[in-house]
């Protein structure tokens, strides 16, 4: 049996699978925790995966990186890391975004361009922060790379000093429908050029680590979920990790000059209109926390409420908000009384506030052409009983879940399996999954527009 590895290093933690390269079949699995912060040391990215890999690597013959998106890594002229990664969720940006979107010519002028308008979360914009407030640390940079890229050059030296299409397009300043760089971008965030990584093909081989496996070109973390689960036109994924997301993989690309779906490259060569919320499962553990009770805890709460929560809504913009474009919000629970007071609707409310932002989502991906035949539910949070409850109540399409696994790092290793094999298309691994029902509540989707639409002056 020929064994793959991959690995998924993202916002919470890293975790590596091993798996037959035939079949899928996860054989060994590890996991190891990041600390909580929207900027990270990558060298503790680098101790997670080797505490999370630990004995699992023997006899694998090739290894492929699935990494959080965005991550602003800037290396100097020795290779070494200037400051910790900016990462996707930190919000600082901002106001460097809105700069940007200007400069430009506007959303559609950056939609023609690099297929999405850039938000905080995107790398052209941390770039621009980094050179405006820390131009000392700044003027050290030579080279910029995103998380996974980092890693991959660390496991195989120079010359996998590469990235991929599906990542490089969250940057800000590389094209998926071209499928070129525009350094003039760059330039325009940064001041001047800085070393980009070359973008490898999806299923190249880009170098070899100290054991002898091969190093696959790796990806961005929801473009290798895309890939674990074998997406096909009309499934539509939602991924509830620390971000939320929705995408799909698409033969052609988005154009949102709304800026509400972003045109990602997936990692097969095709397109991922994808959506993301900043936030996601931790609404649910920071309610759980606020409860004083667990996860399984605030489930059972939840489970115990009325739809609707009995008129209680929480708009969970809790570390501000991507979409809508709201970075400085905060979160908001509406309509509450002595009546509906209590634990179980402040936990229901927290189950459908968290989904109405993804239902939200998958409207975006509709309002641009995406077909949503099948919502595919993963990530941390999809294990949760009152989200599978909840979540057909809001999509609007069937909603199944995948037999519970590491679908990035699933990706990542089936990514790998294809650079070990070759051929056109990634091997064929089976993906099992459980259709949930669930009865539809309009009223509980109009209840959270309300609050959403009303309190936008609030929210600014
Ligand atoms: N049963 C559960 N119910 C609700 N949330 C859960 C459950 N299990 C895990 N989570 C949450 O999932 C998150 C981790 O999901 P994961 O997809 O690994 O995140 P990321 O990829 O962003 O690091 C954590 O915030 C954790 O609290
Ligand atoms: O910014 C995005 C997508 O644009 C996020 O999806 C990040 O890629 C982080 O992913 P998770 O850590 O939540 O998996």
């Amino acid at each position: 049996m020929a064994l793959v590895a991959g690995v998924d290093s993202s916002t919470q933690s890293t975790k590596v699978v091993v798996c037959d390269a035939d079949t899928g079949m996860v054989v060994r699995e590890g996991r190891a925790a990041h600390l909580d912060s929207t900027e990270a040391d990558p060298a503790l990215w680098w101790a997670a995966f080797e505490e999370a890999s630990a004995g699992l690597l023997d006899g694998v013959g090739a290894i492929g990186v699935g990494g959080q998106q965005h991550g602003m890594v800037c290396l100097d002229a020795a290779g070494e890391v200037v400051r910790p990664a900016l990462l996707w969720n930190d919000t600082r940006s901002a106001p460097a975004a809105a700069e940007l979107v200007t400069e430009l010519g506007g959303p559609r002028a950056w939609v023609e361009a690099v297929g999405s308008v850039p938000v905080a979360s995107f790398t052209v914009t941390k770039l621009r922060w980094f050179a405006r407030a820390e131009p000392e640390l700044a003027a050290r940079a030579e080279a910029v790379l995103l998380p996974h890229d980092w890693l991959t050059w660390r496991l195989g030296g120079r010359s996998a000093y590469t990235t991929d299409r599906g990542d490089a397009s969250g940057t800000g300043y590389f094209s998926a429908a071209t499928g070129s760089y525009r350094t003039d971008i760059l330039k325009l965030a940064f001041g001047r050029d800085l070393e980009l990584p070359r973008v490898a093909s999806p299923s190249s081989v880009v170098g070899e680590t100290s054991s002898g496996a091969v190093i696959s070109a790796g990806t961005g973390d929801n473009m290798a979920a895309a890939l674990g689960l074998g997406l096909r036109p009309g499934d539509v994924v939602v991924s509830l990790g620390t971000s939320g997301t929705a995408f799909g993989v698409s033969e052609v690309a988005s154009a949102d000059a709304s800026g509400a779906v972003a045109g990602f490259a997936d990692a097969t060569g095709r397109h991922l209109p994808l959506v993301c919320t900043l936030n996601a499962a931790r609404v649910l553990s920071t309610v759980a926390g606020l409860l004083g009770v667990s996860l399984a805890e605030l489930d059972s709460l939840a489970l115990s409420a009325a739809p609707g929560a009995d008129g209680l809504t929480l708009l969970p913009y809790l570390d501000g908000e991507r979409t809508p474009n709201l970075p400085d919000a905060r979160g908001l629970l509406a309509g509450l009384t002595r009546a509906n007071a209590t634990p179980a609707n402040l936990a229901r409310a927290a189950v459908e506030g968290m989904l109405g932002g993804l239902a939200d989502a998958l409207d975006a991906l509709t309002a641009q052409g995406m077909p949503v035949n099948r919502v595919l539910l993963i990530g941390g949070a999809a294990a949760s009983e009152a989200v599978r409850a909840v979540a057909p109540a809001l999509f609007g399409a069937p909603v199944s879940v995948p037999d519970p696994a590491e679908y990035v790092a699933l990706g990542a290793a089936r990514q790998a399996a294809w650079a070990l094999r070759g051929g056109a298309e990634p091997p064929e691994w089976p993906v099992a999954a459980v259709e949930i029902a669930g009865e539809s509540t309009p009223s509980v989707r109009a209840a959270y527009a309300r609050v959403r639409d009303g309190a936008q002056d609030l929210l600014r």
